[in-house]
C-alpha cells in the first residue's frame, strides 16, 4: 500500500524531504507523565513550542542526530541506545517545498546533565494532559498526543498555502 492512501496531487516522496530528528525526553513527576518541549528562539518556527531537534547531518543516523540536537539545544545528554523511535511525521509545505521535512520522532527516559536554556531553545516540561497546543504548530495536536500515548504512527501533514494551517493529515501504523 502506498502512503498516504489518498495522496494530495504531486506530493513529493518522503525520501526527497529534508531529514529532521526530534528527541522528546519523558519523565514522571508526582505520578504525572511529562514531556520536554522547547520554545524556539531563533530560525525556523521562531516563537513556537516545538520538539527539540533539527537537521540530520550527512553520515549521521536519525538517532545520532536526535541525541546531538538534544545536547546542543538544552544540555541534556542521552545515547542512541537510550532513545526509541516513537513515530515519524512528514511535514509537507506545498507552497514552500524547500521547507518540507521527513521527521523521525524519538523518546527517551534516560539522560544526564542539567536542563539549560540555550540561544536556540527555552526548554520546559509539560504534563501530557496539558500540552501547549496553542503555542505549537497547528498540526501538533494530530500527532503529539498519539505519540505520547505510545502509538507508533507514520503521520503525513500537508500544510495549507499559508504554511500554518493544516490542509490534510493521514496517520497509519509505522511500517518504515
Ligand atoms: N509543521 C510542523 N509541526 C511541528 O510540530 N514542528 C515543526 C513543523 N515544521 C517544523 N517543525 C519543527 C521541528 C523542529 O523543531 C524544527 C525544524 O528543525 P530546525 O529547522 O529548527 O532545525 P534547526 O535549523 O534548528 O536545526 P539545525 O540547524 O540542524 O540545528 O521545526
Amino acid at each position: 500500500m502506498t502512503f498516504p492512501p489518498v495522496p494530495v496531487p504531486d506530493l513529493p516522496t518522503r525520501e526527497t524531504l529534508t531529514p529532521i530528528a526530534l528527541c522528546f525526553p519523558l519523565r514522571v513527576r508526582d505520578g504525572v507523565p511529562e514531556v520536554l518541549l522547547g520554545l524556539k528562539k531563533t530560525g525556523f518556527g521562531v516563537g513556537r513550542m516545538v520538539g527539540l531537534g533539527g537537521h540530520v547531518e550527512p553520515g549521521e543516523s536519525d538517532a545520532e542526530a536526535a541525541c546531538r540536537e538534544l545536547a546542543e539545544e538544552c544540555g541534556l545528554t542521552t545515547t542512541v541506545d537510550a532513545v526509541s523511535l516513537a513515530g515519524v511525521v512528514d511535514f509537507h509545505f506545498p507552497a514552500q517545498p524547500a521547507w518540507s521535512m521527513a521527521t523521525a520522532l524519538f523518546t527517551t527516559r534516560d539522560w544526564t546533565g542539567s536542563l539549560t536554556e540555550t540561544d536556540e531553545i527555552a526548554p520546559a516540561w509539560f504534563p501530557h494532559a496539558v500540552l501547549p497546543v496553542e503555542r505549537m504548530w497547528a498540526d501538533a495536536e494530530h500527532w503529539l498526543p498519539r505519540m505520547l500515548a505510545g502509538e507508533r504512527q507514520h503521520t503525513v501533514v500537508v500544510l495549507a498555502d499559508d504554511n500554518e494551517t493544516v490542509r490534510a493529515t493521514w496517520s497509519g501504523p509505522l511500517t518504515l
